[in-house]
């Protein structure tokens, strides 16, 4: 998702004010980010060698759920070489031209970020290929029976692509990446530090159990950590009190989001699959008329987490809802025997 869309599928929408603070919060450095220890190890790792033999770095992909610091880690990776860093997105390069363009005005060294990389037009791919792995690209010149394709070298470049659906993404396209970077949702450990940076610079005095209160209900996610502390933050200030962890409670149940940190959306979904589908499996497709929304949507952004969370499985047939989703909405599957509900702590 770019930064500049407002996100929608968000428990807790944001303002245009708030997204450029989302901006200002982010980590400037890989040892300033939080979490994904895996990941920024072997970052570290390639832009050290690539340093230490004065080259551009290896081209990286970067895949994962929304908010989980995609876009963070490609600022990071131009910053900690010093190099200029190109931001463009794939609904953006509709045409092989657009990319052409991009391209041929790289200085040496720059870190070209490409965000939503499958979203990118076929022949823009292809020839991004090229440009990839020769640092050249061919141009067509003219039209018909006389045209002819004149190469053209581009200035080495690291291309950093983000992609919440690495299966979409051609196996050509994935090849030519040296390094992909899966993002894990984060634990909750990781999230109180989010949240203690992020309060520290909000200037809002906070206690850690209001901030584990926050961190357990975030979706694993950064960016939904750093949204709800706003939405504590005014709560606390309209309510003339402390952000504590009555705050935090009261301020989540206005905005949705439930004990497990479900929005809206996902409990639409669960309650679908529930209560029209009889617990599964349902498709994706047919999932996602029955909520209305974009299968897409629902694939990249609800279903990580339900899944991570154990609430559903994929299975060749469909999505299933585990026993653990039944009892988590206090509800019996037809048929089967047992109690009606059982305390979250159970799941
Ligand atoms: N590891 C982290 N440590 C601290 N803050 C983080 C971290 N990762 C993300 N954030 C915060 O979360 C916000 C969202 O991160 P980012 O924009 O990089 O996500 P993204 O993966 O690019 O999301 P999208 O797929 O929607 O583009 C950032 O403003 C940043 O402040
Ligand atoms: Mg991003």
């Amino acid at each position: 998702m770019s930064d500049a869309e407002v996100d929608l599928t968000d428990p807790v929408l944001a303002s245009e004010a708030e997204l450029a603070f989302e901006g200002a919060l982010r980590p400037r450095s890989l040892e300033e980010f939080v979490g994904q220890t895996r990941v920024r190890g072997q970052l570290q790792l390639l832009l050290s060698a690539a340093a230490l033999q004065q080259r551009t770095p290896d081209h990286i992909l970067l895949a994962g759920p929304p908010g989980l610091g995609k876009t963070t880690l490609a600022m990071i990776v131009a910053h900690e070489g010093g190099r200029p860093l190109r931001m463009s997105s794939g609904p953006a390069i509709q045409h092989a031209g657009d990319l052409a363009a991009i391209l041929s005005s790289l200085v040496p060294g720059e870190v070209l970020f490409i965000d939503e990389i499958h979203r990118m037009a076929r022949s823009a791919e292809e020839m991004l290929y090229l440009a990839m792995e020769d640092f050249r690209i061919d141009i067509m010149v003219g039209k018909g029976a006389g045209a002819t394709s004149v190469p053209l070298d581009l200035a080495p470049f690291t291309l950093v692509g983000a992609t919440t659906r690495a299966g979409l993404l051609p196996n050509p396209l994935r090849d030519r990446f040296g390094f992909t970077a899966h993002l894990e949702f984060y634990d909750e450990a990781e999230l109180e530090q989010v949240l203690a940076r992020a309060a520290t610079m909000l200037g809002l005095a906070i206690d850690g159990e209001a901030i584990a209160e926050i961190a357990g209900r975030c979706r694993g996610t950064p960016r939904i950590a750093n949204r709800l502390l706003r939405r504590v933050r005014d709560y606390a200030l309209v309510h003339g009190g402390r952000a504590d962890v009555d705050a935090v409670r009261a301020a989540l149940e206005l905005y949705d989001v439930d004990p497990l940190g479900l929005d809206r959306l996902d409990r639409a979904v669960m309650m679908t699959i529930l209560t029209r589908f009889g617990g599964g499996p349902v498709g994706l497709n047919t999932l996602a008329v029955s909520v209305g929304e974009e299968a897409e949507t629902i694939e990249a952004v609800v279903e990580p987490f339900l899944v991570r969370i154990g609430l559903i499985t994929r299975t060749p047939r469909g999505r299933v809802a585990t026993p653990a989703a039944w009892r988590h909405f206090g509800l019996v599957r037809e048929g089967v025997e047992g109690p009606t509900t059982l305390p979250i702590d159970d799941l």
